[in-house]
């Protein structure tokens, strides 16, 4: 495996199915994982463990230049999704900029979750879970999921997992647990997870948009 993710690749690359935990449970899911890149001493001893540049697979040859260029679409339109936000907070569209996110971290994930056998989807097992509830840690996610499987699952305020099948042509914008601190909980994290119970491989792609890397957090004092 050429593009293997590893602490030498500041744990850029390819994981495979099982190696990604959640909350103590392997899901069952491989993925590409990307970061911002970071040049050696960007960040110091902190930013130490994540120095490094992405890993493409080398087929097909324009991946690379695709993705950057998906990477560059997302993260404005993140950006504008939290300026949109810190309106409607009552804040200025810039409340979130500068030295909270104004050159903020991302991370993207290409994720591939196989599909179901006859044998293991007769009592679908609990090691199905293509990815366990969790909230994501940043400000927002946007999620691209493969057209025409419903997976992904979100629990709503009265507790009940629903479902949030795929609509061709946008994404699901998740709330992470930065934007919940720095709106003073007015915005929740959103609790999901991910269930492929169909005999289709998935593929999602998930962008997520972070504050700065030297971000000092906490909850907002103007809003
Ligand atoms: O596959 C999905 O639809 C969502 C993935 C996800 O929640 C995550 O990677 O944090
Ligand atoms: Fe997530």
């Amino acid at each position: 495996m050429k593009i293997k993710l590893s602490p030498a690749a500041g744990y850029r690359g390819y994981q495979r199915i099982g190696e990604n935990i959640t909350k103590g449970i392997p899901d069952m899911h491989e993925a590409i994982d990307c970061y911002r890149e970071i040049t050696p001493g960007m960040y110091g001893a902190l930013g130490r463990v994540i120095e490094g540049v992405n890993q493409w697979p080398h087929d097909p040859p324009y991946i690379k230049a695709l993705m950057e260029e998906y990477i560059s679409f997302c993260t404005d339109l993140s950006r504008k999704i939290v300026r949109g936000i810190a309106l409607a907070l009552g804040g200025s569209a810039d409340e979130f900029e500068g030295e909270r996110a104004g050159d903020a971290f991302w991370v993207l994930r290409v994720i591939g979750y196989p599909g179901v056998s006859n044998t293991n989807g007769q009592n679908a097992p609990e090691n199905d879970i293509g990815c366990g509830a969790h909230t994501d840690y940043g400000l927002v996610t946007l999620v691209n999921q493969d057209d025409g499987i419903t997976a992904l699952q979100v629990r709503n305020q009265s507790g009940e997992w629903i479902s949030a099948p795929p609509i061709p042509g946008t994404f699901v914008c998740n709330i992470g647990d930065m934007l919940k601190i720095w709106s003073n909980g007015i915005y929740d994290s959103t609790l999901h997870r991910v269930i492929n119970s169909s005999p289709k491989y998935r593929v999602c792609v998930a962008y997520f948009y972070e504050p700065n890397f030297r971000c000092c957090s906490g909850a907002s004092r103007c809003l």
